[in-house]
């Protein structure tokens, strides 16, 4: 495998702000973490973070034993689950992709266990659905992983509006009802294979191009406020510019133990006028070595519109550097199989030269969401 530079991270420990809720301005840790939030977001757009010991915290042995015993249930059982609801349960090789590439991983989605039943047409809030042969016990692991990221996805929020002084507005809109953050956040599980497990049947003869026709996780940036991600193993990469381009270096994370990586989500680099970067990153897989991974995305409330004073689009209250990044997001490409490029899609997603754009005024964020997870569905391997 090519090696690749690797890109350190700041290190930020959350912990003392787990165990106080108190929301007091004047709390010094709140204001001192907060600012090292800020200064890690606005820079690369991401840190690792230690989130505590103790009880009350989610750790590599209980996270990964979990995956462990999910994914080495039989195919029959796993895909029992694979059309059960709208982002629960299995997701084949080969099943989604964010590009043109196959991504060779199997994966696996639930959110949170309190989650009765569809709500109001919203699709992302949904029951769980695992596996019958999956133990009862690494199910309430998976779910306890679903409320404590949602905890210190909240917990970092908190103390980045703080940071943000006359900024927070924004981010306090979408903090407010962290309930219903949580109920239609997503959590899932990745198993990434060597290329190898994935070789081109259709047209035998042409070569595959490791990283290019497969990749673990398609070059791309996360949609939401903030992703948080746990594994063993590096494959994890974050590019040095916010476009593909001929300068793009690819930087490793190489993971600490028990901590999460956070990313800054497009959603809140568009309400911080792009403060906050959401970086562009994609997933590398080893010829010799399975990669396991957790990602946690975390959205603000399903009604969310852009607030008011929005000012995206209006490339004169922002610098060129900042109106590019925003424009190069996820959010606003089109993800879809190269077949329906182009296409309008129902009434959520508008495209406009190719490209999509997100009609900021009719849109919840939510259902919005819902068109984009439809959109890297892939059917045709
Ligand atoms: O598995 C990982 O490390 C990250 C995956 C990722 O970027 C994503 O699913 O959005
Ligand atoms: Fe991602």
């Amino acid at each position: 495998m090519t090696e690749f530079e690797t890109v350190d991270l700041p290190v930020i420990n959350l912990h003392v702000l787990l165990t106080d809720s108190s929301d007091n301005s004047n709390n010094q840790d709140l204001i001192d973490i907060g600012k090292q939030i800020l200064l890690a977001l606005e820079s690369v757009g991401a840190f690792q973070c230690f989130a505590g010991s103790g009880d009350s915290t989610l750790t590599d042995v209980q996270l990964f034993g979990a995956a462990d015993g999910l994914f080495s249930l039989d195919e029959s059982a796993k895909q029992a689950t694979a059309n059960a609801a709208f982002l629960r349960g299995y997701i084949g090789m080969g099943r989604e992709s964010g590009g043109a590439a196959v991504e060779v991983k199997e994966g696996f989605s639930w959110g949170s266990h309190s989650n009765k039943q569809i709500n109001n047409g919203n699709k992302l809030q949904y029951s769980n659905v695992f596996p019958s042969a999956f133990s009862s016990k690494h199910v309430s692991i998976l779910e306890e992983a679903h409320s404590f990221s949602a905890r210190v996805a909240q917990t970092i929020l908190r103390a980045l509006s703080y940071a943000l002084l006359n900024e927070n507005s924004a981010i306090a809109a979408c903090c407010a009802a962290p309930n219903e953050s949580e109920a239609i956040s997503l959590s899932r599980l990745f198993r990434y294979y060597p290329y190898a497990q994935f070789p081109n049947n259709s047209q035998k003869n042409q070569r595959v191009v490791p990283h290019k026709d497969r990749i673990g996780s398609s070059h791309h940036t996360d949609w939401g406020l903030l992703t948080l991600i746990r594994s063993l193993e590096p494959g994890l990469q974050i590019a040095s510019t916010s476009a593909v381009s001929e300068t793009t270096v690819w930087r490793t994370v190489v993971p600490r133990k028990d901590c999460f990586i956070v990313n800054g989500g497009d959603y809140l680099s568009i309400i911080t006028n792009g403060v906050v970067r959401s970086p562009l990153h994609r997933v590398v897989n080893s010829d010799s070595r399975v990669r396991t991974s957790f990602v946690f995305f975390y959205y603000p409330p399903f009604n969310t519109t852009v607030p008011r004073d929005f000012k995206f689009l209006q490339s004169d209250q922002l610098s060129e550097e900042a109106f590019d990044r925003l424009n190069s997001l996820s959010l606003f490409k089109d993800q879809r199989d190269v077949a329906f490029k182009g296409k309008a899609n129902g009434t959520n997603i508008i495209v406009e030269n190719g490209d999509v754009l997100f009609d900021l005024k009719k849109v919840s964020f939510g259902q919005y969401i819902c068109s984009k997870w439809e959109s890297v569905a892939r059917f045709n391997y």
